[in-house]
């Protein structure tokens, strides 16, 4: 009988010789402004460049129609990432934001057009709500420009306190989300 390897790792933030397990992240990232494609790719390389996150799935990607944001905004090309993690979920935040400011994102009013935005929509069973990370994020229930692209890379996900992704999807409007079969994001 083989042996499966333990899915912990030593916490080299602590150096308590504590663990830190690993788990199962989902990434959401848009961009609307620029070369939205390069501005993805360019994102999904960051995170794989990151220690202690290795990409484990990445979406096809969609053009989706901009939700709440001022009329006659552009487009957004979106996709979803999943990952596997051991960093805490307030690590990660900060990874994600610096990859939005490598890219140019310039924070201006709510719903501006974005250069990228990187949004960490669940880690795991985590759940946070403090004054920089809310876990799960507390509108991805309803977006279908991350339920539609996180369905196809994970058929089982689920939104802790929310359901299935599967379930959520039936529950809203999915149209202005679209598959866009000649853009693809590599590893
Ligand atoms: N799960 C999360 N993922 C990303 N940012 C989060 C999360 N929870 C809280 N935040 C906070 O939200 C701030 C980013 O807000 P931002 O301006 O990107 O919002 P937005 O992307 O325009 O809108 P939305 O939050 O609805 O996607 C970050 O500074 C971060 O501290
Ligand atoms: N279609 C679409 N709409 C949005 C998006 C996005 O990524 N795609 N992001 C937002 C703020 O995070 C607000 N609206």
């Amino acid at each position: 009988m083989t042996e499966s390897p333990t899915p912990y790792v030593l916490d080299a933030d602590t150096m308590t010789g504590g663990m830190r397990p690993i788990r199962q992240g989902v990434i959401a990232i848009g961009s609307n402004l620029g070369d939205r494609h390069a501005r993805l790719q360019g994102a999904v390389s960051a995170l794989e460049d990151t220690p202690e996150v290795q990409v484990v799935a990445i979406s096809s990607v969609y053009e989706t129609e901009p939700v709440g944001a001022p009329s006659g905004s552009e487009k957004f090309l979106n996709a979803v990432v999943l990952i596997d993690t051991t960093l805490t979920v307030h690590t990660l935040l900060d990874r994600a934001l610096a990859i939005e400011d490598a890219f140019g994102r310039e924070r201006s009013e709510p719903n501006a057009p974005r250069t990228l935005d990187v949004d960490v929509i669940v880690v795991g069973d985590r759940v946070a709500d403090d004054e920089s990370l809310q876990l799960p994020h507390p509108r991805a229930h309803e977006r279908g420009f991350v339920l539609v692209p996180w369905l196809e890379v994970d058929p089982e996900g689920q939104i802790p306190g929310q359901g299935f992704v599967a379930d959520l999807i039936g529950d809203i409007d999915t149209s202005g989300v679209v598959k866009r079969e000649d853009l693809e994001i590599l590893l």
